[in-house]
């Protein structure tokens, strides 16, 4: 099948089961080369879920996921190839310097021998690490972890980037920090950027469009200010009204489920799937 030369990311009738669990449930979703895409949604909406399908690390029948026109069920060395990922468990090794872990990633990626020194060096000065390469990443704050993360995902150029909650626990300077240098990559390379968060006014400020996923489905799709304006309009707010906020929509999507499944929204932290996982 042809598809869209504009698609980075086509999900089609996406659909993966943990048992009785229907975590993504007949998810249509594109991603537009070139954009970035925020998908947003309670604990347990199915983002996590269809990232990792997306990425190829849960396997999914043919023809329901495509990357850059590739099928992720018959290419999935293709689609790997394509895209960077940035999980939201650490994957940086604390006993190994920034400098190392981000060669660590090079090697994996297969990045030409030749070309390694330059390109982690370049990885690393694209998320302000430079000073600190050469220091254990153990000695990192948050936010220095999270920007290695970033660099550890960026080494290979892809053409994809994928970051499932990159900003959840930190400081709203590094959060910004965090951001600005995605958006400088963005900007210097054209890479597509896909991102979960919880953060609603990060999805406002930094997203080109967003989808609310809400039980395995993305329930509303648009620019941050679509969604807003969409919701003011059908609440009969009047011009002058101050525009609802992306929480508002979020809320109005998801319903009187939210407060049950999901606690306070801004509160959420991913240590919660964590213990869940582990647990
Ligand atoms: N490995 C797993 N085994 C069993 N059930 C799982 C597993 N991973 C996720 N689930 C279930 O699938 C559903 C979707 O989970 P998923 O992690 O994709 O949601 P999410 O939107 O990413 O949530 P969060 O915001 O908490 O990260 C949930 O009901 C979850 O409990």
């Amino acid at each position: 099948m042809t598809r869209d030369a504009d698609e980075a990311v086509a999900c089609t009738g996406l659909t993966y089961s943990f048992g009785e669990t229907n975590a993504v449930d007949g998810l249509d979703l594109t991603v537009v080369r070139g954009e970035v895409f925020g998908l947003l949604g309670p604990n347990g909406a199915g983002k996590t879920t269809a990232i990792r399908c997306i990425t190829t690390l849960l396997p999914v029948p043919a023809r329901m996921v495509h990357v850059f026109g590739r099928d992720a069920a018959r290419e999935a060395m293709a689609v790997r190839r394509l895209l960077g990922y940035v999980p939201q468990q650490l994957s940086a090794d604390a006993g190994l310097t920034g400098r190392e872990n981000v060669a660590l990633f090079a090697r994996v990626f297969d990045v030409h021998r030749s070309e390694r020194a330059e390109r982690v060096a370049q990885a690393l000065a694209a998320v302000d690490l430079s000073e600190a390469a050469d220091r254990l990443a153990g000695t990192y704050s948050g936010g220095m972890i999270r920007r290695l993360e970033l660099a550890q995902a960026l080494v290979s150029a892809p053409r994809l980037l994928i970051l499932d909650e990159p900003t959840i626990g930190l400081d709203p300077i590094a959060r910004t920090g965090v951001w600005e240098h995605i958006n400088a990559v963005r900007a210097a390379t054209g890479m597509t950027v896909l991102v979960t968060t919880h953060y609603m006014d990060e999805a406002d400020q930094y997203c080109d469009r967003v989808g609310l996923m809400h039980r395995g489905r993305v329930r509303a799709l648009g620019t941050p200010s679509e969604l807003r304006q969409g919701l003011g309009e059908r609440r009969g707010a009047k011009a002058t009204d101050p525009l609802p906020t992306l929480e508002d929509v979020f809320r109005d999507v998801a319903g009187s489920g939210l407060d049950d499944q999901s606690g306070e929204f801004r509160d959420v932290r991913s240590t919660r799937r964590t213990a869940r996982r582990v647990g």
